[in-house]
């Protein structure tokens, strides 16, 4: 748990901005995962603090570091699904609110906002490194719990950052009213359930249709819709950064993938070609992964925010990275040692 002088630590300091941490910070180019560990509940208070959201909603600086470190606690520690993902996926959260000055310009209520950061700090905890497929073919307990609605995982990290918040002394919204608190856990559950891959993939093709008419902030659709890209957008923005940052997180996906490969295949099942070590081909899975989910993403964003474009140009300068790597290691030969040599 989180011990009295851990908070105080935390809160006695006065808070930083942003750019103490570094430069370049509040810029899309920068990577956070580069942010020593001990730094990242502090630079999670920083943002927050200046996205204006302390004032705004009189949150108590001593519960939110509380609830910041029982957050961090609530991770795992797999190769990608750990506190340093949901620390990225929260600092992009942060780089699209700020560069985009999407409430300044009216576009999401400041509520919504809030709870972008929060759900980005919240949105796979407790993770094990596993899909929502295996946990039903796995018969886990969450599986037990959840399958019959869908969405396993997802439903979990949810049940996780509501029990954080129920927890004494973490809930920092306790200065919210109620009409704001009932409608900030209402947005936490819409954009933690968004962030399963099916949930995007149902929702892509009216997301491009918000794209082609232009965004109607007046249009609660259209609200919901935005907030759920957004989220999603911040969960793949690792392979919007420089090609070697985004090819080492590429890595650490694949690490991921192989172990349940590993073992769906001691429990005598079949994995998908992209979780099998024996039969994956690296970069020919990332191109269909950047062609059919990731590229769409920023591409709708860049269409509708234009401050945008930055994220957009350098992910299709990622895919023609992986393009060349592809013909480098033209389908995996025979004598190859391994599929993670691409990485090497
Ligand atoms: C670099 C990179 N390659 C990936 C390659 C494949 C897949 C995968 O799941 N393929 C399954 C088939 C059916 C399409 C995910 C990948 N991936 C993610 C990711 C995104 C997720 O969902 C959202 C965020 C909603 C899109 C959920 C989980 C993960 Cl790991 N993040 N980065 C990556
Ligand atoms: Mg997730």
């Amino acid at each position: 748990l989180v011990t009295k002088e851990e908070v105080d630590r935390l809160v006695q300091v006065d808070v930083p901005p942003p750019s103490h941490f570094h430069r370049d910070f509040n810029s899309f180019r920068y990577f956070p995962r580069q942010l020593p560990d001990p730094c990242t509940s502090p630079a999670i208070l920083s943002m927050v603090e200046s996205l204006g959201m302390i004032t705004k909603f009189r949150l108590s600086r001593e519960s939110l570091a509380r609830f910041t470190l029982m957050v961090r606690k609530g991770y795992r520690d797999p190769p990608y699904h750990n506190w340093l993902h949901a620390f990225s996926v929260t600092h992009f959260a942060f780089l699209l609110l700020q560069n985009l000055q999407l409430v300044e310009r009216g576009v999401l209520t400041s509520l919504e906002a809030l709870a972008l950061i929060v759900s980005s700090m919240c949105h796979d905890l407790d993770h094990r490194g596993t899909t929502n497929s295996f946990q039903v073919a796995s018969n886990s307990v969450l599986a037990s719990l959840y399958s019959s609605e869908g969405s396993v995982m997802e439903r979990h990290h949810l049940a996780q950052a509501m029990c954080i918040l129920n927890t004494d002394d973490c809930n920092f919204l306790e200065n919210l009213s109620r009409e704001e608190y009932t409608k900030f856990l209402d947005l936490m559950r819409e954009i933690i359930l968004a962030t399963d891959l099916a949930h995007h993939l149902r929702i892509l093709s009216e997301l491009r249709q918000v794209a082609e008419e232009g965004y109607d902030s007046a249009n609660p659709r259209h609200h919901d819709l935005l907030i759920c890209l957004l989220m999603t957008a911040a969960d793949l923005s690792d392979q919007t950064k420089d090609w070697h940052s985004s090819k080492h997180v590429a890595e650490l996906i694949y690490k991921e993938f192989f172990t349940q490969g590993d073992l769906e295949k001691a429990m005598g099942n079949m994995p998908l070609e992209m979780m099998d070590r024996e039969k994956a081909f690296i970069p020919e899975l990332q191109l269909q992964f950047l062609d059919d989910v990731a590229i769409p993403v920023y591409e709708i964003v860049a269409k509708l925010f234009p401050e945008a474009d930055e994220p957009y140009s350098s992910i299709k300068a990622n895919r023609r990275n992986w393009s060349r790597l592809r013909d480098v290691y033209k389908r995996r030969k025979p004598e190859s040692t391994s599929s993670l040599e691409v990485f090497e």
